[in-house]
Order: structure tokens, then C-alpha cells, then sequence
């Protein structure tokens, strides 16, 4: 199979160009490096430096390479931004995605696997949260994303596409072998920034919020292991190349952990101090988010090999020693 990769130069595309090369397929990365690295495109991957919004640059990849499949991971993710920025993350999360589908129809491909968000939910309920629930979005970046799942479904229905749309719940950790793992400069995820802080990386951190109504008052998220979350891509470009239908499937493992605990689980796994502010409520956050991911273990034959915070916290613990060994401040 040969397999686009929108996005391959980022954190999670980049340990999936690495999963596919593993299982012996050919990829082609195509990113515009805005927060990606070329550095982390293994060297036997042809890396396509440019825009998803680029349709003759993409028609022009797709057809140079006989792309069978196309992996959509490019994307602006970061949720305060987006509320200051709406604008820049419907274009590029949502008018970028139609310019890509374009492109893609043009070329005839006819499998697409889309990098959803658990963020299309809102603020669903203190429940696990199932593919059916109502979307209600509370950010840009929210929106953008169930605004391209529309357009995916309604053009693979006209065109003939087959599609699988994951829609991850909150990814960390990072590859057991190192070889590849968080870049992102300034990064805001909690389990990054709270190991940075243990590490010392950074003086201290902030605790978003501790008046929610959970059982210690901060937010409760599905932590996934980004090798778990590449596993489900790999299963779903399988059942696409089998004739599978297309379908919408959450990724999480189906229980949350509180900010509090990931925090606790840092001190304990790092052994070090952490210094934690308790800081105002950050705009656009769900209280609670946690999937029910029924349909992922039973379409899609998945079956997690790292769910647990602590190997998670441990993989990125790994990850940033080895970035700060390196002096790479990411
Ligand atoms: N990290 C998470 O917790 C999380 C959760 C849910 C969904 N997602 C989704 O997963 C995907 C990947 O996220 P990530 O964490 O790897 O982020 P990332 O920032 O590391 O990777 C995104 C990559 O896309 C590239 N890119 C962005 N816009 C582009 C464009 N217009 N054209 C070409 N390349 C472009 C960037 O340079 C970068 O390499 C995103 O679609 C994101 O919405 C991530
Ligand atoms: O320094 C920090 C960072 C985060 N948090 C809190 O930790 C929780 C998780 O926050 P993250 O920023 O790590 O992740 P989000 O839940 O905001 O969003 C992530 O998961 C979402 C799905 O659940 C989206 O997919 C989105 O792309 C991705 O960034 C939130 O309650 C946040 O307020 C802190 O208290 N302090």
C-alpha cells in the first residue's frame, strides 16, 4: 500500500511513518513544517515540504506517487489558540481538508483516514462518550474538525470514498524504542508540560481549574498511548484495504484521569518535586472527556498494549531526557 501522510513531520504522523515502514508499506510525507521537523522524517521517506492547501502540489504528489490512501494528521490543534484565532483554524484545519479532498477525488483515491478530536463533543457528559453522542464543540478548533468530518462523509458518499474518521481522546507518551516522540516547541499538553516541570525544564506549572465539579475539582481526560492510537490507524488502513466500510470511532482507552493524578503519577514516576500553581479555569475546557471505545475493539479489532498512565508518563519521561540530553528545547 502506498500512503500519504499529511502531517508525517509531527508528533503523532511521525510515529506513523514509522509504523508503516515497520509493516513494510511505502509512505510519502507531505508537511509545511509549521511545527513539524524535517529532522524526524526517517531519511528513506520521501518528505514533500508544502501546504495541504496546495492543490496542484498535492494532485502532483498524489499521482507521482500512486497513492492508494491518504492519512490527514496536518492540522492546528492547540484549543486557547483557536479561540483567538477562529479564522486561521477554519482555514486550515477545515478549508485546507476541502482542498485536500479535492485533490484526492481528482487523483481517484479512494481510502482517507482523518485525525478527529474527542474536542467535537463539548461537554458530553460525566459518562463514557459513544460515536452517537450529539456534537457540540466549545472551541474553533472543535468545530473545524466535525465541519470537515461532514464534508469527508458527504464527498466519499458522492465519490466513491471509503473512509475511517478517529477521533482521538487526549495522546501522550511516546515510541518505546525513543525513536521518535513530542517535538513541539512551547508545548501546552498537561503530561508534557507536567514532566518538563519535574525535569526541571521548567520552574513550575499551572493547575487549570480545581472548582469543577469532579472528585478533586480539576478536569478528567482519556490519556491514550500514541503507539496505541497509531495501531488503531493501522488497523483501520486494513479494513479499508479489505473493502471494510467507512466508519467514525473514538480512541481512548474508557477511563480518565484528573489533572491531580497526572500530576501525582509524574512526582511518583520521575521521583522528583513538582511545583503545581492552582491557576484560573482555561476558557474552552470540557469537564470531563472520556470514550466509550466499543466500536474501535470491535470493528476495528484493536487491542491496546499501554493503557496505563504510568507507562505513559514513563515513555515521556524517557523522551524528554533524551531531548534535554540532546539540548533540544521542545
Ligand atoms: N495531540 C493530541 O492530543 C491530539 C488529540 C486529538 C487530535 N489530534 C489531531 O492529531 C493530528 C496530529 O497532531 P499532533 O499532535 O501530531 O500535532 P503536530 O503539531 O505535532 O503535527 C501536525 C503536523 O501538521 C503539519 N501541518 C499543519 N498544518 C499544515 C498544513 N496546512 N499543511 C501541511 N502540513 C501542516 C505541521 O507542520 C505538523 O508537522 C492533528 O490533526 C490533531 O488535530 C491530536
Ligand atoms: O499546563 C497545563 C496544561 C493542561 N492542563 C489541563 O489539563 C487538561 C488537559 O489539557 P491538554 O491541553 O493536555 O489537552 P486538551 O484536553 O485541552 O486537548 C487535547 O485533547 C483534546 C481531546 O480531548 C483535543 O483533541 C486537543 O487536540 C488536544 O490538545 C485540561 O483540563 C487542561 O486545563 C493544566 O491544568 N495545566
Amino acid at each position: 500500500m502506498k500512503v500519504l501522510v499529511t502531517g508525517g513531520a509531527g508528533y503523532i504522523g511521525g510515529h506513523m511513518v514509522l509504523a508503516l515502514r515497520d509493516a513494510g508499506h511505502d509512505s510519502v510525507v507531505l508537511d509545511n513544517l509549521s511545527t513539524g521537523f524535517r529532522w524526524s522524517v526517517p531519511e528513506d521517506v520521501p518528505l514533500v515540504v508544502g501546504d495541504v492547501g496546495d492543490y496542484e502540489l498535492v494532485l502532483q504528489t498524489l499521482r507521482a506517487h500512486s497513492i492508494d490512501a491518504i492519512v490527514h494528521f496536518a492540522a492546528k490543534l492547540i484549543v486557547p489558540e483557536s479561540l483567538r484565532d477562529p479564522l486561521g483554524y477554519h482555514l486550515n484545519n477545515t478549508v485546507k481538508s476541502r482542498s485536500l479532498l479535492a485533490a484526492a477525488v481528482a487523483a481517484g483515491v479512494e481510502t482517507f483516514v482523518f485525525s478527529s478530536t474527542a474536542a467535537v463533543y463539548g461537554n458530553a457528559s460525566d459518562r463514557p462518550i459513544a460515536e452517537d453522542a450529539p456534537l457540540a464543540p466549545l472551541s474553533p478548533y472543535g468545530s473545524s474538525k466535525q465541519l470537515t468530518e461532514v464534508m469527508l462523509r458527504e464527498v466519499a458518499a458522492a465519490h466513491g470514498m471509503r473512509f475511517v474518521v478517529l477521533r482521538y481522546f487526549n495522546v501522550a507518551g511516546a515510541d518505546p524504542a525513543m525513536r521518535h516522540g513530542q517535538c513541539t516547541a512551547n508545548a501546552t499538553h498537561l503530561i508534557k508540560v507536567a514532566v518538563q516541570t519535574a525535569l526541571g525544564m521548567r520552574p513550575s506549572m499551572e493547575v487549570f481549574g480545581t472548582d469543577y465539579p469532579t472528585p478533586d475539582g480539576t478536569c478528567i481526560r482519556d490519556y491514550i498511548h500514541v503507539s496505541d492510537l497509531i495501531s488503531a490507524h493501522m488497523r483501520a488502513l486494513d479494513h479499508l484495504g479489505a473493502g471494510g466500510e467507512s466508519l467514525v470511532a473514538n480512541c481512548g482507552y474508557g477511563h480518565g484521569y484528573s489533572v491531580s493524578e497526572v500530576i501525582d503519577t509524574v512526582r511518583k514516576v520521575s521521583g522528583r518535586p513538582l511545583e503545581a500553581r492552582i491557576a484560573l479555569r482555561r476558557d474552552g475546557d470540557p469537564v470531563t472527556i472520556v470514550a466509550d471505545s466499543t466500536r474501535l475493539r470491535s470493528s476495528l479489532d484493536w487491542q491496546p498494549r499501554y493503557d496505563d498512565l504510568a507507562t505513559i508518563v514513563e515513555h515521556t519521561l524517557r523522551w524528554e531526557t533524551m531531548l534535554r540530553e540532546r539540548n533540544l528545547k521542545l
